[in-house]
């Protein structure tokens, strides 16, 4: 057997639904990698002859091997922050009086749309560092905050070459449709036909985006609105997601059922028939913790209903500077637990498999399976619900993205 790389007395969460142990693991286990995939994994008992002398092993010393953590919503391509607004809200603003007053998303899009690429990748670059720290291996990344044709195209080509860059691996999520642009505050169907008709082809065009978004909310898009953009981006051929259900209910997850979107995001507001709605679509539910947490928000997510119709949960960070300006998912762990009283197990799910399900890229990430992509992170840890349980000394000791040990 020839490998290039073998973990040997490791324990392995696979969150490999096939393996019937709680986070699918595999104590005193070992793994193989060969030409970026798994190739061997299994109880360190059962593990096949190799080349010892010609093959780098490391060993575990009984610590935990999880997949890469796929952190499944961020914004995390802009410039500018929103400290002062943090500070009105202090004073008992709230982020709708801030959003309707203009600020809000739009004081973002002005410090986007100032800002060059070389800026924004730079300011990017920082905050992709600080997830890849904590063993983040994939990260998507939204547009919009730039909401005129060219700076939606800068975002997205910024996400784009972080992706190049750096070990992540960046999912680009076209967004044109975050919030009606200032220009158009008078005429939002007009916005919307712009984000249709110019923006998107413009998107396709250099292949910029693997998804499309809309926040469809009472202070953004109506249903009406959301369809037309949802409707023209499943014509061009690509998967959609919705922030559904953030302030309000206005039946976006239903939509986003309807249309067999990948994910809805936010979702305090959902009810039982838009769970049951998305539970029929396959449609994931993302929970976003920091943004509930940042806004002080008292609306729970339904998380119960969720568990009772068994639609998958995700937890990412919602990196942004508006509403979750917090660079953190193994955080969002923890807040899934102590906020949204998600199990541990359930929450490392959360940014494992069910996220990769969330980016429709279940097949080759998010789980530990032979095959896989190898992507892993080890941890110093004695139980895989340390990584939720405690935060502040970074548990995180080796990352292997595509079988390559990224040292960092
Ligand atoms: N809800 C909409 N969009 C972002 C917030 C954006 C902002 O406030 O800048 C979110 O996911 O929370
Ligand atoms: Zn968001």
């Amino acid at each position: 057997m020839s490998w290039d790389h073998v973990w040997i007395d490791v324990n392995i969460a696979t969150m490999d639904s096939k393996v019937a142990a709680p986070y699918g693991a595999i104590t005193n286990a070992a793994i193989a990698v060969k030409n970026g995939q798994i190739a061997w994994l299994g109880p360190r008992s059962e593990l096949p002859d190799f080349d010892v002398l010609a093959t780098p092993v490391y060993r575990g010393y009984q610590k935990w091997l999880t997949p890469g953590l796929i952190d499944a919503h961020t914004h995390l391509v802009y410039a500018g922050n929103r400290a002062n607004e943090f500070e009105m809200r202090l004073q008992g603003a709230s982020y709708q009086d801030i959003a309707n007053a203009g600020g809000g998303i739009i004081s973002t899009v002005k410090a986007c749309r100032e800002a060059d690429e070389a800026e924004l990748f730079n300011l990017a670059r920082k905050r992709l560092n600080a997830l890849a720290k904590e063993g983040v291996t994939t990260v998507e990344i939204k547009s919009g905050y730039g909401l005129d044709t060219a700076t939606e195209l800068k975002m997205l080509r910024v996400a784009r070459e972080l992706g190049k860059h750096h070990h992540v691996e960046v999912q680009t999520t076209f967004l044109g449709a975050h919030a009606i642009a200032a220009e158009y505050k008078h005429n939002p169907d007009a916005y919307v036909d712009l984000v249709i008709n110019d923006m998107l082809p413009a998107v396709m065009k250099e292949n910029l985006a693997d998804a499309v978004d809309v926040f469809c909310e009472g202070i953004a898009f109506n249903l009406e609105q959301t369809e037309r953009v949802l409707q023209a981006a499943k014509r061009a051929g690509l998967p959609i997601k919705l922030h559904a259900e953030q302030l309000s209910n206005i039946g976006a997850s239903e939509l986003a059922a309807k249309l067999g979107a990948l994910s809805v995001d936010h979702i305090e507001f959902l009810d039982e028939a838009g769970v049951k709605a998305i539970s029929q679509s396959g449609t994931c539910a993302v929970l976003l913790p920091g943004a509930f947490y940042f806004l002080r928000e008292t609306k729970l997510p339904p998380i119960d209903l969720l568990r009772q119709y068994q639609v998958p949960m995700v937890i990412a960070s919602d990196i942004n500077p508006g509403s979750s300006p917090i660079c953190s998912t193994l955080l969002m762990l923890n807040m899934a637990c102590t906020l949204f009283r998600l199990t541990p197990e359930e929450a490392l799910k959360g940014v494992t498999i069910n996220a990769a399900k969330a980016l429709g890229i279940e097949h080759k990430v998010g789980s530990l399976a032979i095959g896989k992509q190898a992507d892993f992170c080890l941890w110093d840890i004695h139980s895989p619900a340390e990584l939720a349980y405690a935060y502040g000394v970074n548990p995180c000791e080796q990352v292997i993205k595509s079988g390559r040990i990224i040292q960092q």
